[in-house]
């Protein structure tokens, strides 16, 4: 897989919300990637799912980045790294800048789980798969959507 992927970077703005009522900026999802790296402008407003259907609102460091692991590489990696649903909810009066760098595979190549992480008590949990069999809307909508719309 290593080889076998591109990169789409995407630059969003969220503006502040006109009052100080919290506003959705991207809805709640996973990414259909292999991986992505998200920067900001330190405007938070990502936030992860956690137990009990908790959500934190991460802050990021200047200069630090977000990894979010990628629908594509929980498969590959047997489920032994867990994806996170994250979304974007904007509150205050600044309007947050971010790039998304997503690592997507390119169509073609079979995503396969390596032996090494499969074993006793980690059954294979997914079939050897093709990338293009990924969920195509969805993943149109990850990469292309202009929901929620880009204010130039
Ligand atoms: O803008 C962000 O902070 C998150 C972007 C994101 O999750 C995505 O584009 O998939
Ligand atoms: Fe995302």
């Amino acid at each position: 897989m290593g080889v076998s992927d591109e990169t789409l970077v995407r630059l969003i703005k969220y503006m502040a919300p006109p009052t100080r009522d919290y506003e959705r900026g991207l809805h709640a999802h996973t990414d259909k990637s292999i991986s992505t790296i998200i920067f900001d402008n330190q405007v938070s407003g990502l936030e992860i799912e956690v137990k009990d259907s908790q959500w934190i609102k991460l802050s990021i460091y200047p200069s630090s980045f977000v990894f979010v692991v990628g629908d594509t590489l929980k498969a590959w990696s047997n489920e032994r790294l867990k994806v996170v649903n994250h979304r974007v909810i904007m509150n205050g009066y600044k309007n947050r800048l971010s790039i998304a760098t997503f690592a997507i595979p390119i169509e073609g190549p079979i995503i396969k789980t390596p032996k090494e992480l499969i074993d006793e008590q980690h059954p294979q949990l997914y079939k050897d798969f093709d990338s293009k069999h990924i969920d195509s809307s969805e993943r149109l909508h990850a990469f292309a959507s202009l929901s929620p719309p880009i204010s130039h």
